[in-house]
């Protein structure tokens, strides 16, 4: 038995959801009832205000307030103190806390993911064990990485993990973890169950102004065979009851992604493909898989000793992988094919209980996924369809090796036999080549055009802040965009709590999302945001990708992220299926200079203004031979095979009459 008594939960009623861990050592405040847990392993800001005696009242009073009056306050307050005092230095100390200072592919995707599963776990077949490989440069960009980030739900850097609690951060390698004095807490949290209304499954939200422009935008397949594209959903050839269900989520015109990929989807070939953020890549995998089950003709059964789900999608943060097991309810709905979802932060036993009651599709994150298949909960014989979505961020280092390990599970079908997808908005080169260990060899490379990957829909602005003036032009931005719904990134947890509370002492309404959060906190405060109760939300990468917030017009980089990849999904969050947004970034030139390249490509190629001082610094700090990752092509990423063919077509054209190729032809041969 492990940390998590599972039998046992199976076994016996639920007292209740919500079972908070840390009941006593909570303080909630404001208004909409979200709480900051004391204990958690964000130790820097709330500990030292929480420890200290002379705690300001208003820090409490002001945490997650509601109401929003942008007055004059100023800045001449506690915070000013704060920032000698507590939050620039542990800013530094920030820094450190989630991230190495290698600001290259290691840290690719950020800061934050979700490894764990909120408790530590010893032994068993894929036990959370690791080595902690303290070298690089063996050749295996796997071996050095970290395990899990493991305790409270957030990815600590790799190989290494922040032992907080005295009073600064220090750093503790796995190893020593694994020995098993940081036995994290068990987990007792049940997710409540969404709502069953067909409304509600159904809801979505209207298709923007630029959806048609989706239309005019190329589209490149790389590869032998290519089926041909579809232009509606009819030629998909699909049930009725997916009909059905396609037409009340309110989709009448496929998406350029869809065109490509359903078909390819469905004549059983293997695919890697890279469209633009909000451009509907989750349906463009989800339809045809169920189009397939429902051929084959599988049920969920209850009845089953072990279930065997046909499909299992992965996606790297909890709030994404819910997302995509809500689209696929939704698209399952009237049909005998079961979906479920799993994912750290919730009670292990509630996962077991979701399986045993019938899987088909499962959708997990890669943690809790390697812990319900070491305790041998599901069989894997069956899986043909495997679906990594934001799969460059799945097999990098943080995840790389957990995927590598899942594709070798005793009984999971080898890739010649299983059908394995593979989605993003960014696919840079080295991780298309990690993937052809993925993939069959004959795969599919669909780029769906946007120019260095970000939506055009989203208008972009750059502007030079430096690290002190960022709270003051954050509040004067907040002030003139109202109640618009507004995701504020920054980079480390405790600047994500830090800057939510001073929000809410300027009387914005605000909640943040981290992964030092227990997830019920996470889940209360994006339906907080989702619902408007919140309008702001303060996250850290962990939110970056693949969130689907209806109405989100506005994504402020408080702080730049590492690297561009991340930027473009940042900003991905908004300018979603045709709906416009805006996308404001603080650039500090004594932190972001080694972006500057890169975004004056992204800026431009996505048709924004470039100021003049970005071009400059680009220029200073010139790298020869930089091509923004995989950029320095029309397309957000390229196939990086060789010898094989490729067509590009203005996407209503189907294949049959290839538009002019714009691309560089080096890139394409
Ligand atoms: N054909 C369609 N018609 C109308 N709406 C659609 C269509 N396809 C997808 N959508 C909607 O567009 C939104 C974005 O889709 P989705 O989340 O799949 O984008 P994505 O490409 O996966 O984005 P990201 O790269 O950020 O993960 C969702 O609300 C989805 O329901």
């Amino acid at each position: 038995m492990g940390d998590e008594d599972w039998e046992a939960e199976i076994v016996k009623p639920h007292v209740s959801s919500y079972v908070p861990v840390f009941e006593k050592d909570k303080f909630s405040s404001g208004a909409n009832g979200d709480t900051i847990n004391r204990t958690s392993a964000s130790s820097g800001m709330y500990q030292e205000l929480d420890d200290g005696p002379a705690q300001p009242d208003h820090f409490r009073r002001s945490h997650f307030a509601s109401g929003r009056s942008l007055g004059n306050r100023g800045f001449s307050n506690k915070f000013e103190e704060d920032d000698t005092s507590g939050f620039l230095k542990g800013s530094n100390n920030d820094c450190e806390d989630n991230q190495t200072q290698n600001r290259g592919f290691s840290r690719r995707g950020g800061n934050e993911c979700d490894h764990d599963d909120g408790v530590q776990r010893v032994g068993g077949l894929f036990s959370s064990k690791r080595t902690a490989v303290s070298g690089t440069g063996n050749g295996d960009p796997y071996h050095s990485r970290s395990g899990s980030g493991r305790g409270r739900g957030g990815y600590k850097g790799l190989n290494e993990e922040v032992i907080t609690g005295s009073g600064k951060n220090s750093w503790k390698s796995e190893a020593e973890g694994e020995a098993g004095d940081i036995q994290g807490p068990k987990v007792t949290y049940i997710p409540p169950p969404p709502p069953e209304d067909e409304d509600s499954i159904f809801a979505h939200y209207q298709t923007g102004i630029n959806f048609d422009k989706y239309d005019t935008i190329l589209v490149e397949v790389s590869g032998h065979d290519v089926p041909p594209a579809i232009l509606t959903f009819e030629e998909a050839n699909l049930c009725q009851t997916l009909n059905n269900n396609i037409a009340k989520a309110g989709y009448t015109k496929l998406t350029p992604v869809q065109k490509y990929s359903i078909p390819i989807i469905l004549a059983g070939r293997d695919m890697m493909a890279c469209a633009q953020t909000g451009s509907g890549k989750t349906a463009a995998f989800l339809l045809p898989i169920l189009a397939h089950m429902m051929r084959d003709g599988i049920t969920a059964s209850r009845f089953k000793e072990l279930q065997e789900p046909e499909c299992i999608i992965v996606a790297p943060t909890r709030e994404l992988i819910n997302q995509i097991y809500l689209e696929a309810r939704k698209f399952s709905y009237g049909t005998c094919v079961r979906a479920v979802v799993i994912y750290g932060g919730t009670q292990l036993g509630h996962s077991i209980r979701q399986i045993v009651q019938g899987c088909n599709v499962l959708c997990a994150t890669p943690g809790r996924l390697m812990d319900i298949i070491s305790k041998e909960k599901i069989g894997l014989k069956q899986v043909k369809y495997l679906v990594l979505d934001e799969a460059d961020r799945m097999l990098d280092m943080g995840f790389g090796p957990e995927m590598k390990k899942l594709i070798s599970c005793p009984g999971m079908p080898t890739k010649e036999q299983r059908q394995t997808l593979l989605f993003s908005a960014t696919f840079p080169e080295e991780i298309q080549r990690l993937a052809g260990e993925f993939l069959k060899s004959d795969y599919l490379f669909v780029a769906v055009g946007q120019v260095g990957g970000a939506c055009r829909d989203v208008q972009q602005t750059v502007l030079q802040v430096g690290q002190y003036s960022k709270r003051e032009k954050l509040v004067e931005i907040l002030q003139n965009t109202g109640d618009e719904r507004t995701m504020v990134f920054v980079e480390t947890k405790k600047k994500a709590d830090f800057i939510a509370t001073f929000l809410c002492q300027e009387k914005v309404s605000t909640t943040s999302i981290h992964g030092d959060r227990e997830q019920r906190e996470r889940e209360q405060a994006l339906g907080d945001f989702r619902c408007g109760k919140c309008p702001v939300l303060v996250a850290t990468s962990v939110a970056a990708r693949g969130l689907d917030i209806e109405n989100v017009q506005h994504v402020i980089n408080f702080d730049l992220p590492s690297t561009i990849d991340e930027y473009v999904h940042r900003i991905g969050r908004t300018g979603r299926c045709g709906n416009t947004g805006r996308a404001i970034s603080f650039f500090d030139p004594e932190s972001d200079n080694h972006l500057a390249q890169a975004l004056v490509k992204v800026l431009s190629d996505a048709q924004q203004d470039v100021p003049a001082w970005l071009e400059e610094i680009a220029f200073s700090t010139y790298v020869s031979g930089f091509s923004g990752s995989t950029r320095g092509n029309v397309f957000a990423s390229v196939d990086t095979r060789k010898n094989y063919p490729s067509k590009s077509t203005l996407n209503t054209a189907g294949f049959s009459s290839p538009a002019p190729n714009p691309v560089d032809e080096e890139s394409w041969d």
